[in-house]
């Protein structure tokens, strides 16, 4: 599957999204068993501390007072009613409880005074009430005569409300509304203590505790558990800020990258083209630093096969001899300055001839003809501009072609050459040749059929000149 620039970066972008909002789910997920493990220990708290204690203590007092109305001496100070006997179990009980205050009562007699006020009392008396400000927890125990089943009094301890008090308030209350309630026989439960916002009756969920042995209950009030929303909305909105992010990041990443492949881009297509034209700048500009340091060897490459290009195409066109263009590469210029006729350009040509050429091979060998060649070569470009195009058409025949010239300019410029070119060569070592030459001048013609009949007319033009006499130049017709 091909990719575009674009494709992959949003790809890499969904990815990365992806990955950020799993990770945002999974921190918003753990932040939420958190709280309701908080909630569940506060529930469990008043029921778990404050009901065992209550009811453990009533179970002790209940033992004791027990064993109080069951004694021997109890039931005599009762049933006896006397006063020494009942000091003497006023004496007894004081042993017992050091702290207790006795009372005396009726059998079936309300108690006098108050007997809540100390820590510990032991009366004779009826179930006490606890008072809402200052209560008290009280157990009650009848004392029976056995032998004449009736109750002869009542054994009550109570427990006084400081440590009670201290009890309650060391209940782990969060959010959460406590009361310690005593049942009312004739009404509803009043209340002993309490604890936290009382504004959370109204509205907050009730949990009740009975207190085993107790005629007590107590009750808490807790808020509802508050619902999650401000950890979902900070994570939503960290959600949304890292996207944002991480969004502009790819986006931003895009555009610098496709700017950077972009002009790296174009900047190979600009070498390739350049290469095609066989020529190279001195440099070309990269971004990236992969495409930088791959282009440098292809730039190597790219000189080195334009210099080999260049040799080859220089050795098809050049003659070997002369240095000159050769007869492939003047047709080529022929056809090529033929075609712009039509556009109105004038081009004219010189055909060369060396006068008796034969006579140096023959009289000085073929080597110093050769010689000749390459020296008038060498003459014929240092004496012409480098817009004119010369060329060696084969043995001792030379052609030059003034592009952009009439041929009256042409004529011109024949004569000039022809008063500029070397009176005489070097062939070898100290032999010398007086140089003549004969010449045909010609202009190429737009009605032409072929490119070749200016030649050819400059040719007729050079047998003329030959045979009249040599060393001259005449113009085609
Ligand atoms: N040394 C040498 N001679 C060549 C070369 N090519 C052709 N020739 C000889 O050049 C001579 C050409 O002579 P022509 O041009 O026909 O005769 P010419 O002596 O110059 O007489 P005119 O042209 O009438 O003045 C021939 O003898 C060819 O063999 C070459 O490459 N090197």
């Amino acid at each position: 599957m091909k990719l575009s620039l674009a494709h992959f970066c949003l790809i890499a972008f969904l990815v990365l999204e992806a990955i950020n909002s799993a990770t945002i789910y999974y921190l918003h997920q753990s932040s939420l068993p958190h709280s309701k493990q908080v909630q569940s220990a506060d529930q469990s708290g008043a029921q778990r501390i404050l009901a065992p204690a209550i009811s453990g203590l009533a179970a002790n007092m209940r033992a004791t007072v027990a064993r109080i109305a069951q004694s021997p001496q109890t039931i005599n100070s009762l049933k006896s009613g006397s006063e020494r006997e009942r000091l003497a179990q006023v004496g007894n009980i004081h042993t017992l409880f050091p702290d207790a205050r006795i009372q005396r009562t009726l059998p079936n007699g309300k108690a006098g005074g108050n007997a809540f006020t100390q820590p510990l009392s032991v009366v004779y008396a009826d179930m006490p009430q606890g008072s809402g400000s200052n209560p008290a927890l009280a157990i009650a125990e009848p004392v029976m005569d056995m032998e004449n089943p009736a109750i002869l009094g009542f054994v009550v301890i109570s427990k006084g409300s400081a440590e009670l008090r201290s009890m309650f308030e060391s209940l782990q209350l969060q959010d959460a509304y406590a009361e310690l309630q005593q049942a009312n026989s004739n009404g509803p439960y009043n209340v002993l203590m309490q604890r936290g916002d009382a504004r959370l009756k109204t509205s907050a969920f009730q949990e009740l505790t009975d207190l085993q042995g107790t005629a007590w209950r107590l009750v808490v009030w807790r808020a509802p558990a508050k619902p999650v929303t401000s950890p979902v909305q900070t994570h939503l909105a960290a959600w949304a800020l890292s996207s944002l992010f991480l969004a502009l990041g790819m986006a931003g990443l895009y555009l610098a990258l496709r700017k950077a492949v972009k002009n790296d881009i174009d900047s190979l297509l600009l070498f390739f083209s350049d290469i095609r034209h066989s020529r190279l700048r001195k440099a070309y500009t990269f971004q990236l630093k992969d495409f930088e340091q791959n282009f440098e060897l292809m730039y190597r490459l790219g000189k080195l096969m334009l210099g080999k290009n260049k040799q080859v195409n220089e050795s098809a066109s050049i003659d070997h001899l002369s240095q000159v263009n050769n007869r492939r590469s003047f047709d080529i210029k022929q056809k090529e300055l033929f075609k712009t006729l039509a556009e109105g350009w004038t081009h004219s040509l010189l055909i060369i001839d060396i006068d008796n050429f034969k006579q140096v091979n023959d009289t000085f060998g073929h080597d110093a003809g050769d010689a000749l060649i390459v020296q008038f070569g060498k003459a014929l470009k240092e004496q012409l501009r480098s817009s004119d195009f010369i060329a060696r058409l084969g043995g001792d025949e030379f052609c030059v072609i003034f592009p952009n010239t009439p041929l009256k300019k042409a004529e011109e410029l024949a004569g000039r050459l022809r008063q500029n070119l070397p009176e005489e060569l070097e062939l070898t070592r100290g032999v010398m040749h007086q140089l003549r030459w004969s010449g045909g001048l010609s202009e190429y013609k737009k009605n032409d059929e072929t490119e070749n009949m200016a030649l050819s007319r400059a040719d007729s033009a050079l047998l003329e000149a030959k045979r009249a006499g040599r060393d001259q130049t005449r113009m085609a017709a």
